[in-house]
């Protein structure tokens, strides 16, 4: 007999906590993503307690109110305990309470739009690995770039892929976990970036460059010139992905289309770190809009479809019309990844471009050079620009290089896994548990003293003097550091950035263009140090306004 002090077996109060530690069992082992387990788990259960101990306390509001504290103050306080304590498996790596506690910490970040400085000075901090999560380490070393993103075929991806993933849709390439899946549907996707396909695309991208400048002569003033480069990377897009459709250099955005991209992206950073919450995407406000790009994505693709192929555009290969790959690609597939496509490749260009151009205007020496480079190389009057040449020009390629290490569009979202039953690997000298995410967060890699001499200085002679030798920089003689293999702007292995050689074309034809037409300059009074504090960390590099004036150039002699 118990004592009636006592609390039995049959006491709510007891119940309720064995509940609530039956949840973390569950919780921890079966790590359920789906929202109706999580709505069984977190309101089911202790609903279904409340009915069962019908008025156990002074009224219904106090049994409710009872249970529900109970219930989720064991489950917290369970989940907490564990997560710092000694036998959680990432138990050995240092990093802030909050982050080992949940992942909502660093959902707090992300809204800042400041993740990438954020996680930048937890390394500096820390160290090479830091627990930024309760399963999520970020590793900022060379060595770890093997480790994960490998050559043949390195790590799955981590689960934070799937917070791109647009709601009820068929997963896309990128977000795309299961390895022999993603490299099935990359075949695909290869025949797209052939330097046969490459080839094809020079024409388009000269031709909507030549346009980009035409309208850029007819602006007075101030312009953003970060908006104009946007507009381009995103008609450029249209037209490779499926022979034309945008035309924003021409008209404007004028069905707001960027915006709804940019908050894609947005909410893309926010649910990175929990991204189980895209399930419940279809109730959150921007619901409307994801659907107004999608719906937008399924018009174009339409059109496309109704007209058949009148040049090799990349939807000829993905959808595999030549039946080359035998990608049996089904109609509900096309639309969200051709959305990827062009958001993969509109922003990311853009934002680099961006960010080379205000580096030019930020160092007055290197801008000089590199039009004495284009000068050299090319006539004023010349309008379609020799490909080969443009390959082989040392401080162009150099100046495109320096943006992309400083600025990489894509600065803390790239993440491997190590695969559940494979077992532990070892990731720069340290063991990581299988299925650990892994962030490896390019921003603060790329600006790595240990990597690169100094790492936030806008240097592109650092592409060119590849030997080492002795700097002064501050009186002492320091050696000079580049490590290549932390270079990583398109990410490395076989899921790395499909468009990579595409980029490149895109951004050498584009800064030679413009600087080979136009003088540049601040708008007057503009403060450049505005420009660095307004990037955003949303998933890409997502810039404010880059306010100039242009100036076309007098003739040459
Ligand atoms: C300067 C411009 C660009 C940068 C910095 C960039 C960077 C990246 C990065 C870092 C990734 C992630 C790779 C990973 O998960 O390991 C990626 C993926 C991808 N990018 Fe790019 N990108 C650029 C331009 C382009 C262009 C022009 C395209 C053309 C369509 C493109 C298409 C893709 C695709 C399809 C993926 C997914 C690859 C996969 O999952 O297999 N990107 N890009």
């Amino acid at each position: 007999m118990t004592s009636p002090s006592m609390p039995s077996l049959e006491d709510p109060r007891l119940v309720a906590i064995g509940l609530g530690l039956l949840a973390h069992l569950v919780f921890k082992t079966t790590e359920p993503r789906q929202p109706r387990v999580w709505l069984l788990l977190l309101i089911g259960a202790p609903t279904a307690l409340t009915i069962s101990v019908n008025y156990a306390f002074s009224s219904v509001t106090t049994t409710v109110l009872s249970v529900f504290t109970i219930y989720f103050a064991t489950l917290l306080t369970s989940l907490a305990l564990y997560r710092l304590s000694p036998f959680h498996p990432l138990a050995q790596y240092p990093g802030p309470i909050l982050h080992k506690l949940s992942n909502f910490q660093m959902v707090r970040v992300a809204l800042t739009g400041k993740r990438h400085l954020y996680i930048t000075e937890l390394h500096k901090k820390y160290g090479s690995h830091v627990r930024i999560g309760p399963n999520v380490l970020s590793v900022v070393h060379v060595d770890a770039i093997a480790a994960t993103l490998g050559t043949k075929p390195g790590m799955p991806k981590g689960e934070m892929y799937h917070s791109l993933q647009l709601p009820n849709t068929p997963t896309s390439l990128v977000g795309t976990l299961d390895m022999a899946e993603h490299a099935e549907k990359r075949k695909s996707w290869s025949q797209g970036f052939t330097p046969a396909a490459l080839k094809e695309y020079d024409p388009i991208i000269q031709r909507r460059t030549n346009q980009l400048v035409r309208k850029l002569e007819q602006q007075v003033g101030t312009i953003d010139l970060g908006k104009w480069i946007s507009y381009f990377t995103f008609d450029f897009m249209g037209d490779i992905v499926f022979g034309g459709g945008f035309e924003m250099i021409r008209e404007g955005d004028t069905r707001n289309l960027w915006p709804v991209i940019i908050m894609a992206m947005k909410a893309g950073s926010i649910t990175f770190a929990v991204p189980w919450v895209r399930g419940l995407a279809s109730l959150l406000p921007m619901a409307d809009d994801f659907k107004r790009m999608l719906s937008f994505a399924a018009e174009r693709v339409d059109i496309r479809q109704r007209r058949g192929p009148i040049s090799k555009d990349l939807f000829y290969h993905i959808t595999d019309e030549d039946s080359v790959t035998g990608r049996n690609i089904t109609p509900p597939e096309i639309p969200p990844e051709i959305m990827v496509a062009i958001i993969a490749g509109a922003d990311t260009t853009s934002s680099v471009l961006a960010n080379l151009f205000y580096s030019l205007l930020r160092n007055p020496d290197v801008h000089a050079k590199l039009k004495k480079e284009i000068d050299g190389a090319f006539g004023p009057d010349e309008d379609t620009l020799d490909v080969a040449k443009l390959q082989n020009m040392v401080y162009l390629n150099a100046c495109i290089n320096e943006a992309l290490r400083l600025f990489p569009a894509v600065p803390t979202f790239i993440s491997r896994s190590p695969k559940v039953g494979g077992g532990p690997v070892l990731v720069a000298g340290r063991v990581v548990p299988e299925g650990t995410n892994i962030l490896l967060p390019f921003w603060a890699l790329q600006r790595d003293a240990r990597y690169f001499s100094m790492p936030d200085k806008f240097w592109p002679e650092r592409w060119i003097e590849r030997t080492f030798y002795n700097e002064k920089t501050d009186g002492s003689n320091t050696t000079f550091v580049h490590n290549q293999a932390a270079f990583c702007a398109f990410s490395q292995g076989s899921q790395q950035c499909s468009g990579k050689a595409l980029a490149y074309r895109e951004m050498r034809v584009v800064v030679t263009m413009i600087l080979k037409k136009f003088d540049i300059a601040f708008e007057e009074g503009y403060n450049p140090q505005d420009w660095e504090a307004g990037l955003r960390d949303d998933t890409v590099i997502v810039k404010d306004k880059l306010p100039v004036t242009l100036t076309v150039r007098a003739r040459r002699a």
